[in-house]
């Protein structure tokens, strides 16, 4: 069983299909990049994904149960999404907008639980945020606080984490750091979707791979038989080459 499944999903805006007709299986423990040029329709498969854009044509599955099926709170513990370049309106902790990420599991009434206070001070351990912890979130830099949003994500241990390009804008370190905490939850049980553009990252860190462009999924399966010189040329209209050499892969456009 597929911790998440899209069945012949298509999202239509206005007259034209930007999702046509996409059927993915992501399974739980497994890693897969979304990837394709710009406007491929990479941040629309992920937002059906998460059940925030209803499907035109098509199902979206939660283990079994369609994700209409699914109650909201339910939905808010079970899968975590993080959109392409989140933003925060309101100046709030750190800590407190890392909270946030447990909303669907407090009680209706009290405060937080030790527990849940111990998995805050962990998660802004793991994502290098104790120092930051008391400062506004408004007043981060666009690296910082895509390390607190992504922190934010993952606080909630989801079983489904879907990730809009969550290394832009994160220094080097960071990207990485970013990239092995995804890694990390994946390989904890968790499904874990990510739309990257940095290709090399994907190379690293998916297990699996969807190759999208003009809303039709060109190659789906295991990221070493779609993370091709062949696949990415073709995808990016560019000529590409994966090199392979003690330290990894990665890929040099021509
Ligand atoms: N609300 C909308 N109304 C009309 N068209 C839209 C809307 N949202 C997205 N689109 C179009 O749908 C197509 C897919 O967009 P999407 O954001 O899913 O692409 P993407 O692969 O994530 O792109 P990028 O790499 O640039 O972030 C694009 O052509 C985009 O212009």
């Amino acid at each position: 069983m597929s911790a998440l499944s899209l069945d012949t999903v298509t999202v239509r805006r206005g007259a034209r299909a930007v999702l046509h007709e996409a059927s993915v299986r992501f399974a739980a423990g497994k890693l897969t990049a979304v990837v394709g040029p710009n406007g491929a329709g990479k941040s629309t498969l992920l937002a059906v994904a998460a059940g925030l854009i209803a499907p035109d044509a098509g199902a979206v599955r939660l283990g079994e149960v369609p994700l209409g099926k699914v109650g909201r709170q339910t939905l808010a513990r079970r899968r975590a999404y993080l959109p392409q370049a989140p933003r925060v309106d309101w100046p709030i902790s750190v800590e407190r907008v890392v909270a946030l990420g447990l909303t669907a599991h407090l009680p209706a009434f009290g405060g937080l639980s030790p527990d849940l206070r111990a998995r805050i001070g962990e998660t802004l351990e793991q994502f290098d945020l104790t120092d930051l912890r008391d400062r506004a979130a408004t007043e981060l830099s666009g690296g910082e606080l895509a390390r607190v949003m992504l922190a934010r994500a993952v606080v909630g241990t989801p079983e489904v984490l879907i990730v809009d390009e969550p290394t832009a804008g994160l220094d080097p370190r960071h990207a990485l750091d970013a990239g092995r905490r995804l890694r990390a939850l994946a390989e904890a049980g968790c499904a874990v979707l990510v739309a990257l553009h940095d290709l090399d990252l994907a190379l690293r860190i998916a297990d699996d791979a969807v190759a999208l462009r003009d809303g039709v999924v060109v190659e789906h399966g295991a990221a070493d038989t779609v993370l091709t010189a062949e696949v990415l040329s073709a995808l990016y209209d560019v000529e590409m080459r994966v090199v392979r050499d003690a330290h990894g892969a990665s890929v040099r456009v021509w």
